[in-house]
């Protein structure tokens, strides 16, 4: 079955190697063309070795015909791009070269330049004059400057610019993945969460994307008519039946449901998740005459209501939500889907954000309360330790659904340590290990009176990780929050004896940020308490400078983040709205607007 089946081609990546024009006895641009061309090919061979798209393959990169050293091939290379489908281009030069009329002018382009510093000929004269150029015509561009002068005759990329040429292209392709592609969200607001009250505009004038809505009804309605693929479900609820363990049952005796009811609900739960897959991919084998439901939404993220009247009525979307954002199913490994519970729109977003960024799936979680040390031990006699000692206590990070298996912390590398693979790497024994981790209860009926079951798991390992809230904020627009920190393993008893004081039934990770003793970062309290919303998205790894990255890219500002300050890299203009690095990106943002604005 087509999985993650998007329309519209991903992000092309475009090199223009520029020059000096100056031909003539002495040969400048003669002397500079291999070099020059160099470049490009070195920077283009370390994007296509280390760039992925969302669905695994390596991006594509297309580098001009010739270098660019006049007006002519600068039309002539955009000619190109344009056909090629270049989203982002990356300018590299050794040389001076003539900014206004060798500079990428579209306004659609995602742009970094990169002025080789060697003192022969002026590259980073021309990266300091383009990037002016740039500024003056409000097309900002990220600028690329190695610390150190290379030989001339240097053909490797110096780790300093690795980094930041890596960093860009991350960004650029994460950010020129989602132009087009729809946001689609199934069933409306939930629980008064405002994060599930969409806002169009956002996902338009921030994204490039579309909303597109779909009444729950539409998946009782494929029910009732078969409107799925019935060899795919008889697959899917096979495979569940043998390697998704039923847990325990907390609820009372008096609305238990019989295993009747429950043999009804796997079916139910099970046919909701391709159903769903199917809205949001579209499916080819779809039975006859059902072509309008064949082509499905081009939904590159989505959300589901859940929480009030459907799971008042019907079994809930827990299975649905935590398998399909985790990195395989019965299908195996896989692109993980990105689907937020609540139909917290925002966080979805942010879940999307940190997929397209690293390949992995994603943890959306309550973030549901601060834990002391004092209040640790008081509950539980356990005198913390490590990161969360350091941290002043730790988060609880928990919600019913929308948590990847993966952050059971079950898959290890090499050295016997917790990871979250991309899911391009996740083996069958790795698959296996996250099945093992995880159990699935009946639904605690007080939440969820209409049955199904919840994914149930621990996190037991210490991963580095990163977990970001997207704010919607009236007479500011959207801001960004970002802390960086670890998944936190506790002795099990003491895990348990906090864990049962709330929904023990639900996926649980405890999480330590990164303190840095000052304002929201004081201690893991503050960072809570300067949390914008009750929801957070977590990923595997410490990927918040490549988030700022992205931010920028999207003209969104980060009010919170724990990211060392060396490690910011935005466009150039930003340095023109001054010297704070944070009071800069709100101006910048402001200044320049929604990328799509229109
Ligand atoms: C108690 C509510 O039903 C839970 O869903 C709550 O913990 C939330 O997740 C609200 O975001
Ligand atoms: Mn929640």
């Amino acid at each position: 079955m087509a999985e993650n089946r998007l329309i519209g081609d991903y992000p092309v990546i475009g090199i223009r190697p520029t020059i000096d024009g100056r031909r003539g006895p002495l040969k400048v641009r003669e002397s500079l063309e291999e070099q020059t061309m160099n470049m490009a090919k070195s920077a283009a061979e370390l994007f296509r070795q280390n760039l992925k798209y969302s669905n695994g393959e390596p991006v594509k990169v297309v580098i001009a015909d010739t270098t660019i050293g006049r007006v002519a091939e600068t039309a002539a290379c955009a000619d190109k791009f344009r056909k090629e489908g270049v989203d982002i281009t990356l300018t590299v030069t050794p040389c001076w070269c003539y900014g206004s009329e060798t500079m990428d002018m579209d306004k659609h382009t995602i742009k970094g330049v990169w002025g080789f510093n060697g003192t022969e000929r002026p590259g980073a004269v021309y990266l300091a004059a383009v990037l002016a150029a740039h500024a003056q015509k409000g097309l900002p561009a990220f600028g690329i400057y190695g610390r150190d002068v290379q030989e001339a005759d240097a053909t490797e990329i110096p780790e300093d610019v690795k980094v930041k040429l890596l960093r860009f292209g991350r960004a650029a392709v994460a950010a020129a993945t989602m132009r087009g592609k729809s946001y689609l969200q199934v069933g409306s607001v939930t629980m008064g969460i405002a994060g599930s009250i969409i806002d169009s505009a956002f996902m338009e004038e921030y994204l490039g994307m579309r909303v597109e809505s779909v009444d729950e009804v539409e998946i009782i309605r494929r029910m009732t008519e078969g409107i799925y693929d019935e060899k795919e479900y008889e697959k899917a609820l096979s495979w569940t039946k043998s390697h998704c363990k039923e847990g325990w049952d907390k609820n009372p005796d008096f609305v238990k449901r019989n295993d009747e009811q429950k043999d009804r609900d796997w079916k139910f739960v099970v046919k909701m998740m391709c159903i769903l897959k199917d809205l949001m991919n579209g499916n080819p084998n779809l039975p006859e005459g059902r072509e309008e439901e064949a082509v499905g939404h081009n939904a590159i993220a989505a959300g589901f209501q859940g929480q009030r009247q459907w799971t008042d009525f019907y079994p809930n979307g827990d299975f649905a939500e935590a398998l399909m954002n985790s990195s395989f199913d019965w299908n195996g490994a896989r692109e993980p889907y990105i689907l937020a519970t609540e139909n917290d729109t925002l966080n979805g977003i942010g879940m999307l954000f940190m997929k397209l960024l690293t390949g992995r799936a994603q943890i959306f979680a309550d973030v549901r309360t601060y834990w002391s040390p004092e209040a640790v031990k008081k509950a539980t006699g356990y005198e913390l330790e490590g990161v969360a000692k350091e941290a002043g206590g730790f988060l609880h990070l928990i919600n019913s659904g929308a948590a990847c298996l993966d952050a059971s912390g079950a898959v290890k590398d090499e050295n016997g340590n917790g990871v979250m693979k991309p899911f391009w790497e996740m083996t069958q024994e790795d698959q296996e290990a996250c099945l093992e981790a995880t159990e699935w209860c009946e639904a605690d009926n007080g939440y969820f009176r209409g049955g199904g079951f919840s994914s149930r798991y621990l996190t037991k390992a210490t991963m580095p990780a990163t977990m970001i809230r997207l704010n919607l904020v009236k007479g500011l627009g959207p801001v960004l929050q970002i802390c960086e920190g670890y998944t936190v393993e506790l002795p099990d008893e003491v895990s348990d004896k906090l864990w049962k004081r709330t929904d023990y039934t639900w996926p649980c990770t405890w999480f330590a940020p990164r303190t840095t003793g000052e304002g929201a970062f004081k201690t893991a309290y503050d960072v809570m308490n300067n949390w914008g919303a009750n929801h957070g998205a977590i990923s595997y790894g410490h990927i918040g400078a490549d988030l700022i990255t992205l931010a920028s890219i999207l003209r969104i500002p980060v009010c919170m983040h724990n990211v060392p300050e060396e490690d910011i890299f935005r466009p150039a203009a930003w340095n023109a709205f001054g010297m704070d690095k944070e009071g800069q990106d709100f101006r910048a943002c402001a200044a320049y607007g929604p990328l799509y604005k229109l």
